[in-house]
C-alpha cells in the first residue's frame, strides 16, 4: 500500500473546474479551497453540480476546464485520488450476504493488496464504526444508519487527507446522523479536511467552516455560515440560501 500522504495547510484546492457534458449542462465553473482539520459544505438543489464537481475532485470525470490539487497531486494525471482522498458516496454500496467484517476485509484488502496492512484497517474500522457484534451479522440485517457507519468508518480507517462524502446523513433519523457528524468531526480533529455535501442546512450550518452555495451548475456564492446568514440579512442559512439563489 502506498502510505497515506499527509499534508498540511491546504489538503483540496481546485479553481475554475468546468464539465460540458455532451448531451447536458455545463457545470462550473467551480473553484474551492479546503484546509487540513476544516469541514467544507457543497449546498444545492437537485442537479445543481455538487455529484459532478465532486467526480472531477476526485478525479473520476476528466475537468474540461481547470485544476484540481489534493496534497499538490492532479488526482485525474494520478488514475484516481488514491491514497489522497476515500469517497462515500450517496447510496451506500455493501454487499448484503456478507458480514460487516467481510464487507471491511474485502474492502481493505483491495485497496492495500497487504494482509498486515489491510488487517490494521479492519481493526481501526471496526473500533470507528462501535458496530461490536454486529460485525459478525450479515450487511443485510443493518439499518440504513449501520450501513452508513460501517461505510464511513472504513472511509476514515484509510486515514486519507481527504475525505468526500455525498450525502452522508440523508434519510437517517437524528440519532444516526448524530453518530455520523461525530465521525465527521473525529476526522477533522485529527487534521483531515473533509468535503461534504447536504441538503440539511441545520447540519451544515453546525457541522462547516465554509460552504458553498450551488445552483444551475455553479457557486452562487461562498463564505462562513454565519457570514453567508449577515450577508444576506437572513435569520439562518435556509433563508440566506433561498435569498442568494432566487434572489427573494
Ligand atoms: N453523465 C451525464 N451526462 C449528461 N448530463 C449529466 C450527467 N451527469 C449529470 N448530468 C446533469 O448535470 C446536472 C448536475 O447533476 P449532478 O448529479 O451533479 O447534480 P447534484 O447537485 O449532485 O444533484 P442531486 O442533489 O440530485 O444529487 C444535472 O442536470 C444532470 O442531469
Amino acid at each position: 500500500m502506498k502510505p497515506a500522504r499527509r499534508c498540511r495547510g491546504e489538503v483540496l484546492a481546485a479553481e475554475g473546474l468546468v464539465k460540458r457534458f455532451r448531451r447536458g449542462p455545463v457545470i462550473g465553473p467551480i473553484s474551492l479551497r479546503v484546509p487540513a482539520g476544516s469541514v467544507f459544505a457543497l449546498v444545492g438543489p437537485n442537479g445543481a453540480g455538487k455529484t459532478t464537481t465532486l467526480r472531477m475532485i476526485l478525479g473520476i470525470y476528466k475537468p474540461d476546464e481547470g485544476r484540481v490539487r489534493i496534497c499538490g497531486v492532479d488526482p485525474y494525471r494520478a488514475r484516481g485520488a488514491y491514497g489522497l482522498a476515500a469517497y462515500v458516496p450517496e447510496e451506500t454500496a455493501v454487499y448484503p450476504r456478507l458480514t460487516g467484517y467481510e464487507h471491511l476485509w474485502f474492502y481493505a484488502a483491495l485497496y492495500t493488496g497487504l494482509p498486515r496492512e489491510a488487517e490494521e484497517i479492519v481493526e481501526r474500522a471496526s473500533r470507528l464504526s462501535e458496530l461490536g457484534e454486529h460485525l459478525n451479522r450479515p450487511v443485510e440485517s443493518y439499518s440504513k444508519g449501520m450501513k452508513r457507519r460501517l461505510v464511513l468508518a472504513l472511509a476514515l480507517a484509510l486515514e486519507t487527507p481527504l475525505l468526500v462524502l455525498d450525502e452522508p446523513t440523508s434519510g437517517l433519523d437524528v440519532y444516526a446522523a448524530v453518530r455520523i457528524r461525530q465521525l465527521i468531526r473525529r476526522a477533522t480533529s485529527e487534521g483531515r479536511a473533509v468535503l461534504v455535501t447536504s441538503h440539511n442546512m441545520l447540519e451544515v450550518e453546525r457541522l462547516a467552516d465554509r460552504v458553498a452555495f450551488m445552483a444551475r451548475g455553479m457557486v452562487v456564492d461562498e463564505g462562513e455560515p454565519r457570514e453567508l446568514v449577515e450577508r444576506y440579512g437572513a435569520r439562518d442559512l435556509e433563508e440566506a440560501f433561498v435569498k442568494a439563489t432566487l434572489g427573494r
